[in-house]
């Protein structure tokens, strides 16, 4: 079973505002990406802020240590609840390929452009914990590398909205 976590703390600071909550073709970024990873998954959460069109869960151990604090709360999450596997992205993905989950199967896997974007087992869930006990900031690579996960390219590259020129791209593309 699948576990589907939004990763959607952070600062958005080169965005100027929540990126969350921007818009794509009358969407919010943050329903794009819990409605691409319920494709794939049994249940989708989302980690790291109160409100979503999705039930949410804290960062662990606390807020503000990064991405890798949200997928820590949800591979504790998942073994809580009987998944094996967790699929995370960002809200910065709107648009995932199609053929993600083969191309990051079998788990643990992340996109080497885009290391928020990966398949985790429930089971590295105490690994990553004694990383973020130390309570420093890591990196997704870094905790990757830990557990010996691929880092793998799509065929079509994804795109990653950090900017809203960055949105504004992708809103001429489609
Ligand atoms: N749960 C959780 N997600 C995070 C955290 N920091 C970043 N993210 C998410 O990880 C993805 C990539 O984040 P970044 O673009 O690197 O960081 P950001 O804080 O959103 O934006 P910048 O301030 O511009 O770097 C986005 O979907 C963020 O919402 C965090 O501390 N906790």
């Amino acid at each position: 079973m699948i576990l589907g976590a939004v990763l959607a703390g952070g600062l958005s600071s080169r965005f100027g505002s929540d990126k969350a909550l921007a818009e794509l073709n009358g969407h919010t970024l943050i329903a794009l990406a819990v409605d691409a990873l319920a494709g794939w998954c049994e249940h989708v959460v989302v980690v790291g802020r109160e409100t979503a069109p999705a039930p949410t869960l804290p960062d662990w151990p606390r807020a503000g240590m990064g991405p890798l604090a949200g997928l820590a709360s949800a591979l504790r999450h998942a073994c809580d609840e009987g998944y094996d596997t967790v699929l995370t992205c960002g809200v910065d993905a709107a648009v995932l390929p199609e053929d993600l989950l083969d191309v990051l199967s079998p788990a643990p896997a992340c996109l080497a452009a885009q290391p928020v974007i990966g398949l985790w087992p429930a089971s590295a869930a105490p690994v990553l914990e004694q990383l973020l006990q130390r309570e420093e900031r890591h990196s997704m690579l870094r905790f990757a590398g830990l557990i010996g996960a691929r880092e793998v390219q799509t065929a079509v590259s994804v795109p990653n909205i950090n900017t809203p020129a960055d949105l504004a791209g992708l809103s001429e593309r489609q």
